[in-house]
């Protein structure tokens, strides 16, 4: 798979929130995008999931022209890039079951969604991604009753029900707890990698894009100012992506997931439920 971002910009008024940006990112892989508040990250997903359209650039998907797609195409591209977002966008009061089938709406009839006619095998399967991403138990409860870090797997369960070929993840662990936020990203990584998928996530933080993602791109005032290897992110290169001075500190960007030490099997047990 490529999606390519050709001098893509987004206008606010005079205000260029994302301003030329040319990205081509290929195939399956985990992709960070980091930068300050402002920068320009949350627009330029939005831009790629079409929830905002662009000024003016080009936006492919495997030789389709992203920007042009209207009405059902439209949609079914939606589908296939899901969103995740930073407050998990759930029906607070609805069960986490029925949460995780509303990802299939986009591809039903609006009767049928109205009358939340599910198959059993669309139940089958949403209770499988649960089990999946260790939260199966919590099925039946109303999703307001989850801790975060439970929510933000039903929102992922959720896109995963879409079966996309993209995730997009708006600053998915920026509400999170650090053992919550290592949970969900470690859940993220798996179904990347396990299901080839591509994910493409804002992050506030520096060590979590050296720890999770291949590739980095770093936005500064909407522009793409470093793309590449997380070994690359230097503190110099990261001081120049969130323009600090020479006072900036690491500690400012960063969690507290790596005090936690490289504890992967708890992480791997809360995964398993
Ligand atoms: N709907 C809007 N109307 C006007 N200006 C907007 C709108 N959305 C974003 N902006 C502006 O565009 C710029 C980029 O915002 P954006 O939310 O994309 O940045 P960000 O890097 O995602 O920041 P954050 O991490 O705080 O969400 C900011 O200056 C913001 O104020």
């Amino acid at each position: 798979m490529k999606l390519e971002l050709r001098n893509v910009s987004k206008f606010f008024g005079q205000k260029a929130a994302v301003e030329t940006v040319s990205l081509t990112l290929e195939g399956p892989g985990f992709v960070g995008v980091i930068g300050r508040s402002g920068a320009g990250k949350s627009t330029l997903l939005r831009m790629i999931n079409r929830l905002g359209d662009a000024t003016t650039g080009n936006v492919m998907f495997d030789g389709t022209d992203v920007l042009s797609l209207k009405g059902r195409e439209k949609r079914q591209w939606q589908t296939n890039c899901a969103m995740v977002f930073q407050q998990f966008n759930l029906v607070a009061r609805m069960d986490v079951v029925s949460n995780v089938l509303h990802g299939l709406l986009g591809q039903r009839s609006t009767l049928s969604s109205l009358l939340n006619l599910w198959s059993a095998a669309d139940i089958r399967r949403a209770l499988e991604i649960l089990e999946r991403l260790g939260i199966a138990e919590q099925a039946t409860k109303r999703a307001e009753a989850l801790s975060g870090g439970q929510q933000q797997r039903v929102a992922i369960a959720r896109a995963l029900m879409q079966d996309p070929q993209i995730i997009l993840a708006d600053e998915p662990i920026a509400s999170l707890d650090p053992m919550n936020a290592q949970v969900v990203m470690d859940a993220l990584k798996r179904i990347q990698v396990e299901d080839g998928r591509m994910v493409v996530a804002n992050l506030h933080t520096l060590d979590t894009a050296r720890r999770y993602c291949d590739r980095v791109i770093g936005m500064r005032d909407g522009r793409v100012v470093f793309d590449g290897r997380p070994d690359q992110l230097t503190t110099g290169v990261a001081r120049d992506i969130y323009g600090a001075d020479a006072s900036f500190s690491e500690s400012a960007t960063s969690t507290a997931i790596e005090a936690l030490g490289d504890d992967r099997e708890y992480a791997a047990a809360m995964l398993d439920g």
